[in-house]
């Protein structure tokens, strides 16, 4: 999915905000993210393989900017780009992605650090780059030195403890496993660690703070970065955030896939009230609440899809009209407050609330799967 016009000049809006907090001094650039540059760059010449991880749904705008910084003769062969959380993109975009990296003549690999078949692939992978490496130098028979980069957030340490934990039973090592610290927050890794990954040849994984380059000229790719989570929610407008990303959804067919909701799925009101009138035994009925209860996020996702869906399509405007967005936005705004529960008066924040709610379920892909750069053209 191209952005439309539309979602772009929101995501530039967005983007300018979160400029404009940056040279406020608030920025993401934090003296920790400036020490582990230094630290990380110092390193990066020493190591016999960069593994660059990029975020699935931004191929481009992850891009580790530090690694240009790499002195020239690092062969093609030292460096893999491995696009992380596959789950939360478009798999057919992304597959364009992959023909696009081969094309550029660069090796690259998808993986979603949540599932061990997936990340079983990418040791073998990794391991199978060592074993070249040793084939044609034999410096390399006695240990082969990972590093792991990418910028805040996009999944290296969750990955490093996958690769660390699979590696080390299939090369039935023994001794305490190793944890790097895994958060929904970026910019949490503030040290270099060590994990062995594998063994004959020994393999050691470099997991590395996520850095980001101080300024970030591009407003668009500002958004993108804060959406998928690269960037705190607290330099930018959460609504702001969510307006883009419900601007990207209204754009896209996601929300046709949500049609049967509509009508089909009942309300767990209409089935509460069932409950009351139906002859079930009182086990059944025990069982139903429970099922209710566990369930209840899902019903919460089901009502958020069916609220958006509603939204789109009883809407008569042109979408690719701004001003006939916004007001779509400003509907879908008022009917997810109810989807989620936030109420109205009680609350002062309560546009910032149901953009966090929505913020949450985008970002754990239960409203689609985005891929938000387009492939470059290639002639
Ligand atoms: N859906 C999904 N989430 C993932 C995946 N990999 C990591 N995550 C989640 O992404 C968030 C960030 O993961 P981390 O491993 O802490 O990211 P990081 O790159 O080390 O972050 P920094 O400390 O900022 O450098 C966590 O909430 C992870 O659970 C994946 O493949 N799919």
């Amino acid at each position: 999915m191209a952005l439309g016009s539309i979602a772009s000049k929101l995501a530039r809006e967005i983007g300018s905000v979160v400029k404009k907090a940056v040279s406020s001094n608030r920025g993401w650039y934090s003296p920790h993210m400036a020490a582990a540059s230094c630290a990380i760059a110092q390193r990066l010449p020493l190591v016999d393989l960069i593994v660059e991880i990029r975020d699935a749904r931004i191929p481009l705008s992850s891009e580790y900017e530090l690694l240009r910084i790499v002195p020239p003769p690092c062969p093609p062969s030292k460096r893999i780009v491995v696009m992380n959380k596959m789950d939360l993109t478009n798999p057919t975009q992304i597959k364009e992605w992959m023909r696009y990296f081969e094309q550029q003549k660069c090796i690259s690999y998808g993986v979603n650090s949540h599932n061990k078949d997936s990340v079983k692939g990418l040791l073998n992978f990794i391991q199978a780059q060592a074993r070249e490496l040793n084939k044609a130098d034999h410096r390399f028979s006695d240990a082969i030195t990972v590093m792991l980069v990418g910028i805040p957030n996009v999944g290296k340490s969750a990955l490093a403890n996958s690769l660390h934990q699979i590696g080390r039973i299939s090369a039935a090592e023994k001794g305490k496993l190793k944890h790097a610290l895994v958060s929904p927050q970026p910019g949490e890794t503030k040290d270099i660690s060590s994990l062995k990954i594998g063994s004959h040849p020994n393999i050691y994984l470099l997991d590395t703070p996520g850095i980001l380059p101080p300024t970030i000229h591009d407003a668009e790719r500002c958004s993108k970065l804060a959406l998928t989570g690269a960037i705190r929610d607290s330099l930018i407008g959460l609504k702001d955030l969510a307006q883009y990303f419900l601007a990207i959804l209204n754009l896209s067919d996601q929300y046709e896939k949500w049609a049967k909701l509509s009508t089909n799925w009942g309300k767990v009101s209409i089935l509460e009230h069932k409950e009351e009138h139906s002859s079930s035994s009182k086990l059944e009925m025990r069982q139903k609440r429970q099922y209710l209860t566990d369930h209840t996020q899902d019903f919460m996702v089901h009502d958020v899809r069916r609220a958006l869906f509603d939204a789109i399509s009883s809407f008569d405007g042109n979408l690719e009209c701004e001003d006939d967005m916004v007001k779509l936005i400003e509907a879908q705004f008022v009917a997810l407050r109810e989807a989620f529960h936030v109420q109205e008066e009680i609350d002062q924040n309560v546009q910032d609330k149901v953009a966090v709610k929505l913020l949450n379920l985008c970002r754990t892909g239960r409203l689609g799967h985005y891929t938000l750069d387009p492939v470059p053209a290639t002639h």
